[in-house]
């Protein structure tokens, strides 16, 4: 089930609430990612105490280990983790398509061999629906390609005609399962608003809950990214989520808002965290760097989370110089509140009104750049 309410908008900017299986996610918001079945460095009470609404699972990494005997035991991804909101998860497909020996791919599907215990493997729209309908995930994505940033025209539009078809049979097969939670489709399409237009067009038509943006922050230009969304931003269908996947950066998440995102996941906070690459309201502060050996100052004097204010960063510095794991949860902790902190001050924002103005307060603020 999903149920939309758009609210207010601001220009592109959007605030709305999505209500799922497992409750309502208040929008634009950022999606913490949990790979083997957990925010790494984070427990469930940490996440609820940053005010995370939803977050990822990964469905590739979970049908292979603990593998879906195990997690229908509990009937499904949330007793299993003991995170009782909203969970997404992916097809499986990104994963398997990075993978380096990964055998061939065909009209049906994907084979590839476990990089576990090098058993051969099949994923195809189908076998993804019956894997995130064991997870019980309330939003549930389609199979897709992810299509190259500098894929040629004639290339992303074959690439992007394959996901619609993908996309068909997802959407057939989570209907035949009886899955009650929620299907996106991913736009694909690459660098050619044209194509963005066809994929999008595609995907109305055969009619999702959501609509994702794929086939973006692979690699291609920030620029070109920022192009992608102001082609896509007048296009996106009002009555529903938008998804961008796999974005980004402080700056990105507020350029995605600013034309129509309402969702993302990426692994920047949790991942930067763990290699002392902290964010901050003023810039980025990389916790490494000696010249914090002897601060007594928290990391950012504006912020309320546990480790701004209870510890300095002369603490952070020595955690991550001698590589306790209380620094990879502290600096985690920081990061991903951090993240929830700027979401919910553009809801705020949207709600107000002031949106614009707010935008250029933070962009304002972040250009002291990095510590
Ligand atoms: O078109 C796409 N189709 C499907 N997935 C995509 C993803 C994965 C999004 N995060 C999934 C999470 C599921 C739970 C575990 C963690 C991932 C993308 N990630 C990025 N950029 C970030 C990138 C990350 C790594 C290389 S690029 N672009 C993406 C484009 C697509
Ligand atoms: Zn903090």
């Amino acid at each position: 089930m999903l149920n939309f309410t758009l609210h207010k908008k601001d220009g592109y900017a959007r605030r709305a609430t999505v209500e799922l299986n497992h409750g309502k996610i208040e929008t634009p918001v950022f999606m913490p990612v949990g790979t083997y079945g957990s925010v790494k460095a984070m427990t469930p009470q940490n996440l609820h105490d940053i005010n995370a609404q939803i977050i990822l699972g990964n469905t590739y990494h979970l049908w292979l280990r603990p593998g879906l005997e195990v997690i229908e035991q509990f009937g499904g991804l949330h007793d299993f983790i003991g995170w009782n909101k909203p969970i997404l998860t992916d097809s499986g497909g990104f994963q398997v398509f990075s993978l380096s020996d990964m055998r061939k791919l065909t009209e049906e599907g994907c084979t590839f061999k476990s990089p576990i215990n090098g058993d051969k493997l099949f994923l195809s729209p189908e076998i993804s629906m019956q894997i995130q309908t064991v997870l019980n995930s309330d939003i549930v994505m389609q199979l897709d390609e992810c299509t190259e940033g500098n894929a040629s025209h004639a290339e992303a539009q074959k690439s992007l005609q394959m996901s619609l078809r993908w996309a068909e049979r997802s959407k057939r097969a989570f209907e035949d399962l009886r899955n009650p939670n929620a299907l996106f489709g991913i736009i694909q399409g690459a660098m050619y608003e044209d194509l963005r237009e066809e994929s999008l067009r595609g995907l109305e038509d055969i009619g999702f809950k959501g609509i994702a943006i794929g086939g973006l922050s692979v690699g291609e230009p920030k620029p070109e990214m920022y192009r992608m969304l102001r082609a896509l931003a007048p296009m996106l269908p009002e009555n529903k989520p938008h998804y961008l996947m796999g974005v980004g950066t402080p700056e990105d998440l507020v350029y995605g808002v600013a034309h129509g995102v309402d969702m993302f996941d990426c692994v920047m906070p949790t991942r930067n965290a763990r290699n002392g690459w902290l964010f901050t309201r003023f810039g980025d502060i990389k916790i490494k760097n000696a010249k914090h050996r002897h601060d007594k100052r928290p990391l950012d004097e504006s912020c309320t989370c546990y480790a701004c204010t209870h510890f300095s960063r002369a603490y952070l510095y020595h955690l991550h110089k001698v590589g306790e794991i209380l620094g990879a949860q502290l600096n985690t902790i920081h990061n991903l509140h951090f993240y929830q902190v700027i979401m919910q001050e553009m809801r705020d924002a949207i709600d107000a009104g002031r949106f614009a103005d707010w935008q250029a307060q933070f962009h304002e603020n972040r250009a002291r750049g990095t510590d």
